[in-house]
């Protein structure tokens, strides 16, 4: 299974083709819409998400609720678009309004100057349509297919935010997984923690009103992961190794870690590795999940916990320092619409990349052209696993 995404931030829409997805399974846009609208929400976003109502179009691969085992092609448009048309239209314009319009200017910690040096583009809106997250809205809806694809296959992942601008979640290790679904939809920063909530809320009015922006830490989960899923035989195969790069590819991500993370360099390892149990009834069991769900880049059938790090959105009110590419004069300020902070969206984001890097390694170690056949495989691998 993989899938390629196109379009523009400012353009008439995102597109992205799935292949690979099994046929017959039952697919529908309300799934992906909900994924959608999800991605939307949360605290600190900027006027973009007031003009976007995000819906999908089904434009490929399914009919009558089930797919059909052909590419899945799914479109989403922007409505800011029709604000946008002269700027991102495909036709030729002429030369004295092209000029008007050039963004010369490159915001530190934006793709902008370094993607005008590597493409030749004198105007970087060429760098920033394309480096925008808007993308991440279909890279949801990719995510979205693998999502419903893994629950039918007794496997739910759910994200939420831990932190923000060094506000800490306290840890619930008692909430069930549902529970974490239920209180991050209610939280209006995808937090379990009612009180760091509102801590969290208070940081992003404030960088706010600073003209400044704000980062944080969001935390993805899957459960019912049956254990041995990846394999340690090639580097490209480690599953754990897999979900790290699809979080790390997330805008404004510069970090990933499994269970307790960067914490096991401080630990010794018999307070680390997480010991084997085993019982008839559930077969082999950890103690504990401090590895977040791997060994060897394998499942080992607790949950797995991957934790990624936003750092705060480039797009700054407050002036920062940088130079104009075509005068070479310094300047100190960038005006652009912006969010001040986007962790609640990406934890989103971060949910549906690492679903399609769960529901394709399953789709790689069991072939099925037929959903249903897939789901057998697996219910006789689980089997399989339990009586080991
Ligand atoms: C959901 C989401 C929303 C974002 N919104 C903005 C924004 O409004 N303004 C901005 O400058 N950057 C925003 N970013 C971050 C930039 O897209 C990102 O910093 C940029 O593409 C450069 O890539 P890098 O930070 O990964 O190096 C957002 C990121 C995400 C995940
Ligand atoms: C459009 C989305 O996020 C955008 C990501 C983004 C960036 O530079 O990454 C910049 C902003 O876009 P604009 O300049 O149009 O306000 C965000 O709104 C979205 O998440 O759907």
């Amino acid at each position: 299974m993989r899938y390629l995404t196109a379009g523009e931030s400012h353009g008439k829409q995102l597109t992205t083709i799935v292949e690979g997805v099994p046929a017959l399974m039952p697919l529908t846009s309300d799934e992906i819409n909900e994924s959608l609208l999800r991605r939307q929400k949360g605290h600190g976003r900027g006027k973009r998400m007031q003009i976007e109502k995000d819906l999908v179009d089904i434009a490929g691969g399914v009919r009558h609720g089930y797919t059909l085992g052909s590419p899945i092609a799914l479109v989403v448009k922007n409505d800011d678009f029709k604000h946008w048309v002269d700027i991102m239209g495909e036709d030729p314009i002429d030369d004295d309004k092209k000029i008007r319009r050039v963004v010369s200017r490159p915001r530190p910690g934006h793709a902008d100057l370094n993607g005008a040096m590597k493409y030749g583009h004198r105007d970087m809106r060429n760098i920033l349509e394309r480096s925008s997250a808007r993308e991440t809205a279909v890279r949801v809806a990719a995510g979205a297919v693998a999502k419903t694809m893994l629950k039918q296959l007794g496997i739910n992942v759910v994200g939420y935010v831990n932190e923000i601008a060094g506000i800490k979640a306290e840890e619930y290790p008692d909430l069930s997984f549902d529970q974490k679904v239920t209180i991050s939809e209610d939280s209006p920063v995808r937090c379990l923690d009612p009180e760091a909530s509102q801590k969290m809320m208070d940081a992003i009015d404030q960088a706010k009103k600073d003209g400044d922006s704000i980062g944080g830490v969001c935390e993805v989960i899957v459960e019912g992961m049956p254990a041995g899923i990846g394999s340690y035989v090639h580097f490209d195969r480690k599953l754990d190794a897999r979900i790290a790069f699809a979080v790390q590819s997330i805008n404004a991500f510069k970090g990933v870690e499994f269970g307790i993370g960067f914490e096991a360099a401080r630990r010794n390892g018999s307070e680390v590795h997480d010991e084997i149990i085993w019982s008839e009834e559930t077969g082999y069991q950890r103690r504990t999940n401090n590895l977040g769900g791997f060994e060897g880049g394998m499942t080992t059938g607790m949950p797995i916990v991957v934790k990624g790090v936003m750092k705060p959105i480039p797009t700054l009110y407050k002036p920062l320092q940088s130079v104009d590419i075509e005068t070479k004069e310094p300047f100190t300020a960038s005006i652009e619409r912006s969010d001040s902070c986007a962790v609640p969206a990406a934890a989103v984001v971060m949910e549906h990349v690492v679903a399609f890097e769960v529901a394709k390694a399953i789709l790689e170690q069991f072939p099925h052209d037929q959903f249903p056949k897939l789901k057998k495989a697996i219910d006789e691998y689980r089997e399989e696993i339990r009586c080991f």
